[in-house]
């Protein structure tokens, strides 16, 4: 069943068009990323399923709910994390905890949540005392505090270190397993594939593709790359005529071919015939940024 339906969103600033007549649907209890460069239109999205925004073209229904007509009622089932600079300062962690709950008819136990995300220790510490990832993590409690039916995450781990980033995916799963449905929105590749069910990737205001992170790589092709060190000079002819070869580049001492099907064996037997030893090979699957560079001409970072 979809719990958020969006069709053809356009959104306009002045001349502008951010969104550009996006459709997706996001199932009960799925993670959904939305994945695309800086300015993409991601945040002005889920700004617009969040209601805080008003479309100037489609429709979107969040568990049946128009968020522009109906935000009173968006609000109970909806938990959006807030941006950092939203809290005050000096407002305890408990303080904010209690403060949140009580906007909701039926919330989450917060000190269950609190618990879980591990802030129990800082309940009386003031929000300009917490850490970065602490910060994060109450966002991330105040998101859920509602008891939410849907979670919108917008960058949910950037500014944190690799290990407060890992278990903030741990702690995703976590709340998902709770029936939460979940869409976040990021432009870290190893975000999106690791906790993502599927994602849209949006580009210019455009969505470019909606898949499961491995169908978007299997889109692409199955492309392999083989990198080598040659032992001795090797006429790059003798690797271009095999069928299973698309490539072949110098990069500094090292040749990189890239090629198709069961490229590694048809390689490794072309050198021992010319008896040239591969030192270092290593064999490199398509990644999630290589289907992204397919899909948008360019990587998500330029
Ligand atoms: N309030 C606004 N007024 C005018 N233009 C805006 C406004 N908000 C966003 N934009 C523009 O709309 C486009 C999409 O912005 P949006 O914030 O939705 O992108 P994004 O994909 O979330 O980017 P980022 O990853 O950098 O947050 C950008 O070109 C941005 O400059």
């Amino acid at each position: 069943m979809a719990i958020i339906e969006v069709n053809g969103l356009v959104k306009r600033y002045g001349e502008h068009t951010a969104v550009n007549g996006v459709s997706f649907a996001v199932e009960q209890g799925e993670i959904f990323g939305i994945l695309g460069p800086n300015g993409a239109g991601k945040t002005t999205t889920v700004e617009c399923v969040e209601g805080l925004r008003s479309p100037d073209g489609g429709a979107i229904r969040v568990c049946g709910i128009d968020p522009q007509r109906d935000s009173g009622e968006l609000r109970q089932l909806l938990g959006a994390q807030l941006q950092q600079s939203e809290l005050p300062e000096k407002l305890k962690v408990r303080e904010a905890m209690e403060l949140y709950s009580s906007f909701y008819r039926a919330p989450a136990d917060w000190r269950d949540l609190i618990d879980t995300l591990g802030l129990t220790a800082k309940l009386d510490t003031q929000f300009r005392q917490l850490s970065g990832g602490q910060k994060q993590r109450l966002s991330i409690a105040l998101a859920l505090v509602g008891g939410p039916k849907v979670a919108v995450l917008d960058e949910l781990t950037t500014g944190l270190d690799p290990q407060a980033r890992r278990d903030t995916w741990d702690l995703i799963e976590q709340v998902r397993h709770r029936g939460v449905t979940i869409m976040l929105v990021t432009h870290f590749m190893e975000e999106a594939e690791r906790l993502c069910d599927r994602l849209a990737v949006i580009d210019s205001g455009r969505l470019v593709a909606l898949d499961s992170p491995a169908g978007l790589v299997a889109r692409v092709d199955d492309r392999q790359r083989i990198r080598f060190q040659p032992s001795a000079p090797l006429d790059h002819a003798v690797l271009t005529a095999l069928p299973e070869v698309t490539s072949v580049e110098r990069a500094g001492s090292q040749l990189v071919v890239t090629g198709t099907g069961n490229l590694l064996l048809a390689v490794t037997a072309v050198l021992a015939r010319n008896q040239v030893i591969a030192a270092g090979l290593r064999v490199e699957q398509t990644t999630l940024d290589d289907a992204f560079v397919a899909l948008t001409g360019r990587s998500i970072d330029s």
